[in-house]
């Protein structure tokens, strides 16, 4: 089989913000190779730069130094060819518009043809499980809910890259639980490319094939671990002794690049 493709690529990447208590390391010589299919986790300290390098690949930060490719081409060409959806920790839903209206919004600002928009916005209710909430407004809705509509607009133009910072950050471990099956159901039939910043190791190893642990000042990488757990995760997944391992070492690594402050 020949070696799936990079799909971001980061060499020797730096990002310094001047502020006006002197310069941020924001992020330091940062190395990585995120190949098509892969389900990358990002995990580190408050201010590691986790954000900030989401923020590089979607070409809403420029880089200081360094070098990286989105899909072989830079940020700003990648993300002229709309080449990754992004989901934020808040949902951000228009609370005016209904969640199919809100779904179709990237399709008009895009120039979809109208004639496509039902087609797309019934798939992408299907795939986070919403088929049937499509007339409903926002406020309809549960906070998981409304996290999933948001989820299913930045899949509305089937971007190949999916970049989600902290979706699941303010819910409850019951309903982050259930979103993080239905995440990995969705990734294994859409076969996406997910960039996901998280601060929570049990899910940062539930649903990653790679995770990169970083440490602050300067915001760095600090291990990159290949998860060895098979794609098929039942949440009961998370007790066994593989899965405790994986933890151990993220856990382990976090520790390494604390500082005390
Ligand atoms: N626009 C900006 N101007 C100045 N400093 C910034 C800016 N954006 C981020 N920073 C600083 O860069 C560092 C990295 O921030 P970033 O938000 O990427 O961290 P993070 O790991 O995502 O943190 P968190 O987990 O709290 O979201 C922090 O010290 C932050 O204060």
């Amino acid at each position: 089989m020949s070696e799936a493709q990079s799909v971001i690529r980061a060499k020797g990447l730096d990002l310094t913000f001047q502020t006006n208590d002197g310069p941020v390391h924001a992020l330091k010589g940062v190395d990585l190779d995120i190949k098509q299919g892969d389900f990358v986790s990002f995990i580190g300290p408050s201010g590691c730069g986790k954000t900030t390098f989401l923020r590089v690949m979607a070409d809403l930060e420029q880089p200081t130094g360094g070098e990286i490719t989105v899909n072989g081409v830079t940020p700003e060409q990648a993300r002229k060819a709309r080449a990754y959806g992004y989901v934020f920790q808040a949902a951000g839903l228009y609370p005016w518009r209904t969640i199919g209206g809100n779904i179709r919004l990237p399709l008009e600002i895009m120039g979809v043809p109208k004639s496509e928009h039902a087609e797309r916005v019934a798939k992408v209710l299907e795939l986070v499980e919403l088929s049937g909430f499509e007339r409903k407004f926002p406020w309809q809705l549960s906070g998981g809910m409304q996290q999933r509509a948001s989820i299913a607009r930045a899949l509305s133009f089937d971007a190949d890259i999916l970049l989600m910072d902290e979706p699941f950050g303010a819910l409850d471990e019951i309903v982050r639980d259930h979103l993080n099956e239905q995440l990995l159901h969705l990734w294994e039939r859409t076969q996406k490319t997910i960039a996901f910043v998280t601060h929570s190791i049990p899910e940062a190893v539930y649903l990653s094939t790679k995770i990169v642990v970083m440490s602050p000042r300067p915001g760095r990488i600090t291990d990159v671990i290949e998860s060895t757990l098979p794609r098929e995760r039942p949440l009961e997944i998370r007790e066994s002794p593989e899965f405790l391992a994986i933890a151990h070492r993220v856990r382990e690594g976090l520790r390494a690049g604390h500082s005390d402050e």
